[in-house]
């Protein structure tokens, strides 16, 4: 496995190795001492599936408060995301600043979302799957999060947004988030 650290600190994007031979391939989807000796959680309690029917479809931008505030590591398991992390990281000197990555069932990589953040993707193909792992369980009584669309926070979504929960329309802009 490889560590890239991402520009907002503490986050990584993950590329996994590939030993290929004449069957196809074989790669290591997380190895508990890779992570610790890079200083990384080492702790899941739950794994998570979404599928998204349509291209264009965007979840997020979604994250518990504490004592329920969580760290994810999530891939895609089919077809292609715009994945985007935003730091509401209290004091950061990154604050209200985001990152992406592009995570592709082919190029085999994972975004390591550290707790602090608020997470979302916009899928780019029809029928896009993301497996999430969780360092802390589902708490909805936690739940918070920030308006995707915020012009403050000036996400370049990739494609016209095809497909957004109520729930996300409706989530308030950073100007009305309280720090994490
Ligand atoms: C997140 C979650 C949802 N649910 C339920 C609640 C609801 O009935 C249904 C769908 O939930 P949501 O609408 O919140 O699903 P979704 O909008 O896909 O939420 C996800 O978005 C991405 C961006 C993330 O980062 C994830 O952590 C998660 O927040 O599943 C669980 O039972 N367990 C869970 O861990």
């Amino acid at each position: 496995m490889k560590f890239e650290p991402l520009p907002l600190k503490g986050a990584y994007e993950i590329h996994l190795e590939r030993r290929e031979d004449d069957r196809g391939f074989f790669a290591r989807m997380y190895c508990d001492d890779e992570f610790a000796a890079q200083g990384l959680n080492t702790t899941w309690v739950q794994m998570n599936v979404s599928l998204s029917r349509e291209a264009g479809t965007l979840r997020g931008m979604h994250f518990q408060r504490e004592p329920a505030a969580e760290i994810k590591l999530v891939r895609c398991l089919r077809g292609e995301a715009f994945d985007v992390i935003v730091d509401l990281r209290a004091g950061s000197d990154t604050y209200g600043q985001h990152c992406h990555v592009l995570l592709d069932q082919d190029a085999l990589n994972a975004i390591y979302v550290p707790k602090g953040f608020a997470h979302g993707f916009q899928t780019l193909s029809d029928d896009t799957e993301l497996q999430y792992c969780h360092s802390t369980a589902y708490a909805p009584g936690h739940e918070g999060g920030v308006n995707p669309l915020d012009p403050d926070l000036g996400i370049a979504w990739r494609r016209p947004v095809t497909v957004l929960s109520d729930r996300d329309q409706n989530l308030p802009p950073l100007a009305e988030c309280t720090a994490l």
